[in-house]
C-alpha cells in the first residue's frame, strides 16, 4: 500500500504493520524518525487488539454486527456467482427484559453469555454466529440446502431451550429464542440489507405466532422484494408489476438442402 493510504480504503481484517506505517507515516507528515523506535511485534499486537475490538462483542466474545456484515457481503457474492445456497437465521430471546428486570442487568448478561456459547456448539466451523445487537444474534450457514434449514434452526432453537443458566450459585433459569430464517438468493446479487429484512420478518413471524418457535421462508423465489426483482429481471419487473414483454423475435427462417 502506498503512503496515500487513508483510513476510508483499510478493510480492518487485513490490516498489516506496513499499511499501518503507511498511515502512520501519512499522518505525520512524512516523518520516518518515529518508525524505529516503536518494536514491530508491538505495532503488530496493537493492530490486532483494535480490530478485535472493533470486530468482536465483548461481552460474548463473539463477532459484532459489522464483522457479521462483511461475512454477508462475501456470501451475497458467493452465492450470486456459484448458485449454492446459503441461510441467515436471526435469533432473540424472548421475554429478555423480564430477565432483566426480575433478576438485574449483571444476570442479563450472563444468559446473553451462555446463549452465545450455547449457539457456538450448534454450529459447523464454517458457519459464523454473530451478536447482531441488544439480544438479538445472526447466524450464517454457508452451503446449506433449502431442505436442511428448518433442521438447523430446530437444532438451535431445542439447544437453547434445553441449556440450564446459572445465573447464582442458587439460581438456575432457562430462555428460549424465537428464530427468523431466508436463504440468500441465488443468482442474484442482492444486498445486506434487503437479506436481512427478509429474515427480520421471519423473525417477526416466529414472535407473533407466540415465541420459541421458528420460522424460514418457504420459496425464497416468491418473497423476493420488489427491489431484488428489479435486480433480476432489468426492466421487465418494476414496483408495479410486470412490464410488457418484448415482442417475439421473427420465427428462424429454415433453409430446404
Ligand atoms: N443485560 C443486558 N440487557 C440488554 C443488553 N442489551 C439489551 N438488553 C436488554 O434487552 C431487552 C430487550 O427487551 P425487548 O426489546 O422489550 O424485548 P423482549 O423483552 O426480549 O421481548 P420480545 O423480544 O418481544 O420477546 C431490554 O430490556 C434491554 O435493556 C445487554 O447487553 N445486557
Amino acid at each position: 500500500m502506498s503512503t496515500s493510504a487513508s483510513l476510508a480504503s483499510v478493510n480492518l481484517k487485513d490490516l498489516q504493520l506496513s499499511t499501518a506505517h503507511a498511515l502512520v507515516a501519512q499522518s505525520l507528515g512524512g516523518d520516518a524518525a518515529l518508525r524505529g523506535r516503536v518494536p514491530r511485534e508491538y505495532l503488530q499486537a496493537l493492530i490486532d487488539g483494535l480490530c478485535d475490538l472493533s470486530l468482536k462483542d465483548p461481552l460474548t466474545g463473539l463477532p459484532n454486527r459489522r464483522f457479521i456484515r462483511a461475512v454477508l457481503d462475501s456470501e451475497i457474492d458467493r452465492v450470486a456467482r456459484s448458485g449454492e445456497a446459503a441461510l441467515l437465521l436471526m435469533l432473540d430471546i424472548d421475554h429478555f427484559k423480564q430477565v432483566n428486570d426480575r433478576h438485574g442487568h449483571g444476570a442479563g448478561d450472563v444468559v446473553l453469555q451462555v446463549v452465545a456459547q450455547t449457539l457456538q456448539t450448534c454450529l459447523r466451523p464454517m458457519d459464523t454466529v454473530a451478536r447482531y445487537g441488544g439480544e438479538e444474534f445472526a447466524i450464517v450457514l454457508p452451503a446449506c440446502q433449502f431442505g436442511f434449514g428448518r433442521v438447523v434452526a430446530e437444532r438451535v432453537r431445542r439447544a437453547v431451550e434445553a441449556t440450564p443458566i446459572a445465573i447464582s450459585p442458587s439460581l438456575t433459569v432457562h430462555v428460549t429464542v424465537s428464530i427468523g430464517g431466508a436463504f440468500a438468493l441465488q443468482w442474484i446479487r442482492s444486498t445486506v440489507p434487503l437479506w436481512a429484512e427478509r429474515a427480520d420478518a421471519e423473525l417477526y413471524k416466529a414472535k407473533a405466532g407466540g415465541r420459541n418457535r421458528i420460522s424460514i421462508e418457504e420459496q425464497p423465489d416468491s418473497t423476493v422484494t420488489a427491489e431484488e426483482k428489479s435486480m433480476l429481471f432489468g426492466p421487465l419487473y418494476t414496483p408495479s408489476g410486470w412490464g410488457e414483454l418484448p415482442p417475439p423475435l421473427d420465427p428462424p427462417a429454415y433453409s430446404a438442402y
